[in-house]
């Protein structure tokens, strides 16, 4: 790992790509969007661990490794999640900066740790015990929609299944077309959201016009679930936990609170769950002794069924196989940090208001902390311990995913049935690569066979190849 320097950098000798012309560090930035994996392991096998992408007004420094995240993630008032005037383009007061604000990503400092504190005993251990069953009906539904001898990818179908999960405990609705109509407009309102927020004119058809428009049927629909859970106090989805808990001073969250909060709940839950979901797979179905390891202990506990709330405890080798999925392939490879003020990082001086990006898929990879780091090696957490900061898939501090363990049943839950029932193959030859959000491109082409044990590794091309190392 590359070392730092305890005096601090003047800009004649920061490290990093200056010295280019003013474009350069936006070509940089371009190479970032366009090839993450390359560009991140570019930078850090360059210039180390602290690495100045653009030195001037903002400042971007890159931080890599387990001593930077300590500091980046462990002290929120200097190092804030979100840029202070992040908000200030949008006009206030529409259904659509309720519904995009209001949440814990877009939160720092006391209103962040009061919102997330009325949050925590949702996703507490003994609250996600009641989204156990769900988790299961839906995945059920799923698995008996797949025919065998089927194609399709499965990237677009641990979409639907993620996103069918986390509605549904959010809402426990029992209303199916409900349900989707929901995870439709959730969905439709992510895309165009982006695209409005940077040209908002309200004109008809504008992706702005749309996004209002969404933004308020989804607005009025929340509202209306809101009223309908309180005169039902007996319910356990997400949405009415969030309605009855309030602190010691009897502090609950205000409705416009609850729609944000709703809403960043399947903006973080879904797209993440199906990375995952996605990768997991590809990295069994290529390493055929694991899968067969790890099928001969589903096979043993569970012979057949859905894991149980007691047995999900009791997989040693799925949980490996979660954890090792989530170290080489984290769905968030990235996060960024701005500083509050001028202060120092790695011997770098760092303006107040410096983006600073740590990087989990970098810190995973460093061979001091993780033996052949490039291997699929899910029987090393059967001993290997690993400080928050060093293991990172949820993050670590004030911001830590504040659904990791619903997470972690929802894969596990997933998995053990799907591998139960089902052979994945990769399309042989198929042409991976990925992009920034970790989503694999331009798919994952698969075929399911009833699960037969027949497993062999199918060869594939494009950059995933240099992802990791086959036996
Ligand atoms: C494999 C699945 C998941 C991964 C890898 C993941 C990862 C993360 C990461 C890295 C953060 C920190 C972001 C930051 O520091 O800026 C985060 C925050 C968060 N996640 Fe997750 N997440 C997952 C699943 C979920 C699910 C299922 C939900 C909800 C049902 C969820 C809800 C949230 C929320 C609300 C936050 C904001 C916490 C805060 O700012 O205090 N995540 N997640």
């Amino acid at each position: 790992m590359a070392t730092t320097t305890t005096i601090p950098r003047t800009s004649s000798s920061l490290p990093g790509p200056q010295g280019l012309p003013l474009l350069g560090a936006k070509a940089k930035m371009l190479q970032l969007y366009l090839h993450p994996v390359a560009f991140l392991q570019q930078l850090y096998q360059t210039y180390g661990d602290t690495v100045v992408v653009t030195k001037n007004d903002p400042m971007l420094v890159f931080a890599f490794g387990p001593q930077h995240n300590f500091r980046l993630l462990s002290n929120p008032d200097l190092f804030h999640a979100n840029h202070e005037n992040s908000s200030k383009r949008v006009p206030p007061g529409t259904a659509l900066t309720r519904i995009w604000f209001n949440n814990l990503l877009r939160m720092d400092g006391v209103q962040h740790k009061q919102q997330r504190r009325l949050m925590m005993p949702s996703f507490h251990k003994k609250q996600i015990v009641h989204y156990h069953n769900d988790m299961i009906d839906q995945t059920q539904r799923l698995l008996d929609r797949w025919e065998v001898g089927a194609e399709f990818n499965l990237l677009r179908e641990m979409q639907r299944l993620t996103q069918a999960i986390v509605v549904k405990t959010l809402f426990g609705l029992d209303d199916e077309e409900k349900l989707q109509r929901l995870g439709d407009q959730m969905a439709k309102l992510m895309k165009i959201v982006g695209l409005g927020f940077l040209m908002p004119v309200n004109f008809p058809g504008s992706p702005y016009r749309q996004a209002l428009q969404i933004a308020q049927t989804l607005d009025t629909e929340i509202r209306a679930m809101i009223e309908q859970k309180r005169a039902q106090p007996e319910a356990t989805d997400v949405l009415a936990m969030l309605i009855q808990t309030h602190d010691e001073d009897g502090e609950r969250l205000s409705d416009d609170q609850l729609i944000g909060h709703c809403f960043a709940l399947y903006v973080a839950g879904h797209e993440t769950t199906a990375n995952a979901l996605t990768w997991t797979n590809f990295l069994l179905e290529q390493h055929p002794h694991i899968l067969a390891d790890l099928l001969d202990e589903l096979d043993a506990k569970l012979h057949g069924a859905p894991p149980t709330i007691e047995q999900l405890r009791e997989l040693p080798m799925l949980e490996g196989v979660v954890k090792e999925g989530l170290r080489l392939f984290p769905p968030a490879m990235a996060g960024l940090r701005v500083a509050t003020e001028a202060c120092e990082l790695g011997g770098v001086e760092l303006a107040a208001n410096t983006s600073i990006m740590y990087s989990q898929f970098i810190t995973h990879r460093i061979p001091e902390l993780y033996e052949e780091p490039n291997r699929f090696k899910p029987e090393r957490w059967l001993t290997l311990e690993r400080s928050p900061y060093e293991y990172l898939p949820f993050s670590a501090g004030h911001h830590m995913c504040i659904a990791s363990s619903f997470a972690m049943q929802e894969l596990k839950i997933v998995l053990a049935m799907t591998l139960q029932r089902y052979r994945l193959a990769v399309r042989p030859n198929a042409k991976l690569d990925l992009d920034l959000r970790m989503h694999a491109k331009p798919g994952m082409p698969i075929r399911v066979f009833a699960q037969d044990r027949q497993f062999k590794s199918t060869p594939v091309r494009g950059t995933v190849r240099d992802m990791f190392v086959k036996d």
